[in-house]
């Protein structure tokens, strides 16, 4: 293996570190983030209970992605405001405010995404 493809392999190693330590970070101080992993941990057990088809799951396994993802940005987009901008600015309040709308609209997408596939099955319990 010459040096430089060992190098890489090396930055990428690394790089994967850096992500597991932000999503220790989120996961440690985000109470928002753990509610909604606890809520895709129950999707998912609910998914095998009502034996949900693979496009369901593809379905379900995008939104949960889809929802960690936007508190995970969400959660950076608060700490760089604090950073940048510790004191209370209206501007710092809306940029805030508009990064929780983002998870919003995910999660209302979530619960009714959640409904359609559950429900009928449910219903036929
Ligand atoms: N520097 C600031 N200036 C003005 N308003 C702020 C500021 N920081 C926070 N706020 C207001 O307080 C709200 C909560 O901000 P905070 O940083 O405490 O996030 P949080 O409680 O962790 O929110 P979330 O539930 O979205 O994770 C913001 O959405 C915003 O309306």
């Amino acid at each position: 293996m010459s040096m430089d493809s060992a190098g890489r392999k090396q930055r990428k190693f690394i790089g994967l570190r850096f992500a597991i330590n932000g999503l220790k970070e989120v996961f440690l101080r985000e109470r928002n983030f753990r509610i909604h992993l606890l809520i895709a941990g129950l999707a998912c057990l609910m998914g095998v209970w009502l034996l949900i088809s693979w496009i369901e799951w593809a379905i379900l396994i995008t939104i949960i992605a889809l929802v960690l993802t936007l508190e995970v940005i969400n959660s950076s987009i608060e700490r760089v405001i604090d950073y940048l901008a510790p004191e209370q600015h209206p501007l710092a309040r809306i940029i805030k405010d508009m990064a929780a709308a983002a998870v919003l609209i995910a999660a209302i997408a979530s619960i009714l995404i959640g409904m359609c596939i559950f429900l009928p099955k449910m219903l036929l319990l």
